[in-house]
């Protein structure tokens, strides 16, 4: 099963039966930015299609565009600029670009194109990347080896398909089983985030009373027993830097020990004051 070279593909779609329509032709066989390449065709985005929450009823009360920014954990359905016209000896094997998946872009469905074909490929892109891929009308987003078959099939695309052209619907109107948003990215991050918030909160509440209750409290004692700071210094060094250490502390479950421990210590001191205060 030889593969077309470039040069063969570039003169069946140059024929008076072009294999490929519209495709842009403007740059040459040797250019890197040739759609034909040594041994492949490269196709690029015609329209896009978005699929939607809820499932609509006709593949017309779907958005379509021409330039689309695919966010992270999301699908959408993308027909091709260029259109076949495989006579039934000539087949397609359709992969993605490597500067697509690089990108963590999968294509679902690249399969084979069968031999007498005749329409625009339509694919599934998924984004498992990290970052939005913008999708733009003429980018390249498939990429088709062509092959010459060793002896033509008994039943081609056409004769399969009763020589209809393939409908407009074929490969589209499947868009109702794709996901907005496939991986539920934004649901879960909103939860991830409200999750995180509440718990910063939590801590930072426990850290804002301990400076705006219980230190001015015990403060207020030491001052109303007239005890020589010299005496508590020790102590209140050590809660300074119990307190800074809650600050530093990764997990609530080690904020809590610490506070924990704080407390123990204010209980102490208070003690130690009210025993004094008794024996004078
Ligand atoms: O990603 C692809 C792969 C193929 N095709 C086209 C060319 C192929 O000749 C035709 C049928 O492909 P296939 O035989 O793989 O699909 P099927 O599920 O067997 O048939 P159908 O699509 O009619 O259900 O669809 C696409 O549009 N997109």
């Amino acid at each position: 099963m030889p593969f077309l070279s470039d040069v063969e593909i570039n003169s069946l779609i140059n024929s008076s039966e072009p294999i490929i329509k519209d495709i842009d032709l403007s740059q040459s066989i040797g250019n890197i930015n040739s759609r034909i390449q040594p041994c492949s065709v490269d196709l690029s985005v015609g329209l896009i299609f978005l699929p939607s929450a809820e499932p609509k009823e006709k593949l017309e009360d779907y958005p379509r565009v021409e330039r689309y920014s695919l966010p992270v954990g999301a699908s959408v359905r993308i027909e091709t600029k260029e259109a076949f016209h495989l006579p039934n000896d000539i087949g397609g094997i359709a992969v993605a670009p490597a500067r697509v998946s690089r990108r963590g872009i999968l294509i679902s469905d690249t399969g084979h194109i069968d031999p007498g074909f005749k329409g625009k490929i339509r694919l599934t892109l998924i984004n498992f990347g990290n970052s939005d891929f913008l999708l733009e009308k003429n980018h390249t987003i498939a990429t088709v080896l062509l092959f010459r078959l060793n002896s033509k099939p008994e039943s081609d695309w056409s004769s399969l398909t009763n020589n209809v052209d393939t409908p407009y619907s074929h490969g589209l109107d499947d868009i109702k089983y794709l996901a907005a948003d496939l991986l539920s990215v934004e649901k879960r991050a909103t939860h991830a985030a409200s999750k995180e918030a509440k718990r910063a909160l939590g801590e930072a509440g426990w850290r804002y009373a301990l400076f705006t209750v219980f230190i001015p409290i015990l403060l207020g004692i030491l001052g109303a027993y007239g005890l020589e700071q010299l005496v508590f210094a020790q102590r209140l060094a050590k809660i300074e830097g119990q307190l800074e250490k809650t600050n530093e502390d990764a997990t609530s479950n080690e904020t809590s020990k610490a506070i924990e421990r704080i407390s123990d210590r204010m209980y102490l001191i208070e003690r130690s004051i009210l025993l004094r205060d008794e024996e004078e």
